[in-house]
């Protein structure tokens, strides 16, 4: 290679599988050129570009790209892919202010600059998202953002597709004003006609480079009035067996060099990497030989950046640049999340799920319609046992009374009441005789003075609710009724002692730790499963590893956007669960906080796992689905794991919910804390997994392209 070549490529061969895209390509691209590659469809040309970049590795030959391996040099090359790669929900500002800051450009030189592209470009108003925006417009946004740092070399794959006739010229024109300065351009094209104002040209077919010279050249040396025809020609060449192999086209372009003068317009005086001057007239001497024994050097290529060489800011604070990249990516991936109208729903997931909570179950039942035929014809105690029951557990039985045995069973047959409540004629009669007798009381007393119950049993919950006052309405009765005849002693001798755990916890309050948990991991995971899947094919992201971005850098930044997710999820949660409503928290508010916390991070870590081995979004939310569902009923968040059937028990507790579940009934009914070894081991339970999940998935997502 000459020191002349901003790339140089020999005898490049790639194949994806047995799929053999490029074959012994060569090709050399001078400094300060724009160099145009013409090639079908499918020929191989985006893939020579990501080797060009090093987005993909190189199998066989040699590829220099400013006088260093690729990928080396991307910091001073800006790279605008065929797909565009820009973000649908930034807006158009936000995407150049994205770019300045991985750049790190100069505010001074960001708004000369932004103002000379969108005036060039003919962007619209900075506000508009990006997915506002037409096809059109959008491509001459991605070539803005191609020039905003004002790179060493371009690279521009089909820049110009569905851009008018007439901008599409002056984009040209700028391009080419941009060559005469110094910048190496690398443009695929499907607009033959366009490459006539490249400096150089390079016809591609099959994979290999057909010929590749100054178009003008191109076009004498073949007799040809247009590009087209010329490329036709050598396919036609090609097609007959005719080698016409890529030296002898560049010894006989040479040789042609030697004898014609190039259009000073492509041969710009002030390019010169080698610090050649060139007279507008002069011609640019190709070497015809590619050299063998290839020296990058890098002081030349870096000469033209306008922005600080990568390598010397290494040196120098790598960390402060890493930090910056860092918060720029964090301000990206908020930018993203505060424009999508779903962000909204996930952040508030959590807190409606609560308020939908506290307002369905966290009220005592109550109203329960039970139906009465009580036959007593004057008040008695009947009627004592009824009133003692409406008063039990906030009211939670309403009586309705009905004159026969039969009309009362029927309301059940209707699902008009839970149950129904029978009450004999002779009831009070009956149970003083019952009092009187004791154990010899005849069996017609015993029948007499029993209370018969009709339930509903299909209303699971709402008959035991029924049945358990019933029962304690009956203590109630019988105290009053013992009491007024001076019998205490015969009360149930059973009582209630208070300790620190005697609370009068309700269903609800056993719920409700593990269903506020359970939704924050629903959100995080989910969130989480589309994260990296939608980074990779996110336009920017290829453009901000050429940028010089790491993927563990783009990784952090979404834990920690996530991050703020969660926290903003906790406040919310907090304010509807224990500021608005009066739910039972006996623990410190910064223990649960970090549990509930760290269990996020224990979500995220493994909706990463998914979202960087998936690239199908519905196949993520489909495979979160699968693993979340069961962990409602399976994992102890509404029954509880003892009862789970053996040996299955034991691998429910291996679900990423079971023991953190476990962990905040602990913290938020028992109220313990950290000393507590079961809590510790809640902690180490949530904290393990979470640290080897992310490794994984970090792992996956640098390896998987
Ligand atoms: N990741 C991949 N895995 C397997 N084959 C691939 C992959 N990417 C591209 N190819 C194949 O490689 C060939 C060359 O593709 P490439 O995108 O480089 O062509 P191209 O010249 O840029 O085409 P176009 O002008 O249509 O963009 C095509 O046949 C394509 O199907």
């Amino acid at each position: 290679m000459s020191a002349t070549d901003a790339v140089y490529i020999r005898n490049v061969n790639f194949s994806y599988g047995n799929n053999q895209i490029l074959r012994n390509f060569c090709a050399r691209i001078p400094y300060g050129q724009i160099y145009a590659l013409l090639g079908p469809s499918g020929g191989g040309k985006t893939t020579l570009l990501k080797l060009i970049l090093g987005r993909l590795k190189m199998q066989q030959g040699t590829i220099s790209v400013l006088g260093m391996t690729p990928g080396e040099a991307n910091s001073t090359i800006s790279f605008m892919p065929q797909e565009v790669g820009l973000c649908d929900n930034l807006t158009i500002n936000q995407t150049l202010k994205y770019f300045k800051l991985i750049y790190r450009i100069s505010n001074e030189e960001f708004y000369a600059r932004r103002k000379e592209l969108t005036t060039l470009t003919n962007l619209p108003n900075g506000n508009m998202l990006v997915r506002e925006l037409s096809g059109g417009t959008k491509r001459r946004l991605s070539i803005a953002v191609s020039l905003i740092n004002n790179p060493n070399l371009v690279i521009l794959d089909e820049p110009t597709v569905g851009i008018d006739a007439l901008l599409r010229n002056q984009i040209w024109d700028y391009l080419v004003s941009k060559a005469a300065e110094g910048m190496t351009m690398i443009i695929v094209t499907h607009y033959i006609e366009e490459a006539v104002n490249a400096g150089r040209v390079g016809l591609m077919r099959n994979g290999a480079l057909l010929a590749e010279d100054n178009p003008q050249r191109l076009m004498s040396i073949h007799g040809e009035a247009n590009l087209e025809a010329v490329f036709l020609k050598l396919c036609c060449y090609e097609d007959k067996g005719l080698n016409l192999s890529t030296s002898d086209l560049q010894n006989q372009s040479y040789q042609n060099h030697k004898t014609t003068k190039i259009n000073p317009y492509f041969c710009p005086h002030h390019y010169s990497i080698a610090n050649h001057h060139h007279n507008p007239d002069e011609i640019f001497i190709i070497p015809n030989k590619f050299d063998k024994n290839f020296e990058c050097s890098v002081s030349n290529c870096s000469s033209l950046s306008s922005t600080p060489s990568w390598r010397t800011l290494f040196n120098t604070s790598l960390l402060t640049i890493k930090l910056w990249i860092l918060l720029t990516l964090i301000y990206r991936n908020l930018n993203k999340f505060a424009c999508s109208y779903f962000s909204i729903i996930i952040v508030l997931l959590p807190a409606t799920q609560a308020l939908i909570f506290c307002l369905a179950v966290s009220k005592d039942i109550t109203l329960i319609p039970a139906a009465v035929y009580n036959e007593e014809p004057n008040p008695g105690y009947g009627k004592l046992f009824i009133d003692a029951m409406k008063s039990v557990r906030g009211h939670l039985i309403q009586p309705k009374f009905y004159n026969s045995l039969e009309e009362a069973t029927n309301t059940i047959q209707r699902r008009e009441a839970i149950g129904a409540i029978w009450i004999s004629e002779n009831y009070t009669d009956a149970i003083d005789i019952r009092i009187e007798d004791g154990l010899s009381a005849d069996n017609e007393t015993i029948d007499d003075s029993t209370i018969r119950i009709f339930i509903d049993n299909s209303y699971y919950i709402l008959s035991i609710e029924f049945y358990t006052t019933l029962l304690q309405s009956f203590a109630d009765f019988s105290r009053q009724l013992f009491h007024s005849k001076y019998m205490d002693l015969l009360e149930v001798p059973i009582k209630m002692e208070k300790t620190a755990l005697s609370e009068d916890y309700r269903f609800k309050d056993y719920f409700m730790p593990g269903y506020f948990l359970l939704f924050l991991y629903i959100s995080q995971i989910t969130i989480a499963s589309l994260t990296l899947n939608k980074e990779r094919k996110d336009g920017l992201f290829e453009r901000s590893l050429i940028a010089g971005v790491s993927h563990e850098l783009v990784f952090f930044s979404h834990i920690i956007t996530s991050l703020v997710i969660s926290i903003v999820q906790l406040w919310f949660l907090d304010i509807i669960a224990f500021a608005l409503f009066d739910n039972p928290s006996n623990s410190s508010y910064w223990l649960k906080f970090s549990l509930l916390l760290l269990e996020s991070l224990n979500a995220m870590s493994l909706g990463f796992v998914i979202s960087s081995s998936i690239n199908s979004e519905i196949s993520c939310l489909v495979l979160v689905w699968f693993i979340t569902i069961p962990q409602c009923l399976s994992a102890g968040v509404l029954w509880p794991l003892e009862s789970l059937s053996q040996p299955f028990n034991y691998l429910f507790y291996l679900w990423p919910l079971s023991i953190p579940v476990k962990t905040i009934r602990h913290i938020m009914l028992q109220g313990w804390d950290l000393s507590n070894i079961h809590v510790q081991y809640g902690f180490l339970s949530i904290g393990i997994p979470m640290i080897l999940f992310f490794y994984i998935a970090l792992i996956i997502f640098k390896r998987k392209q």
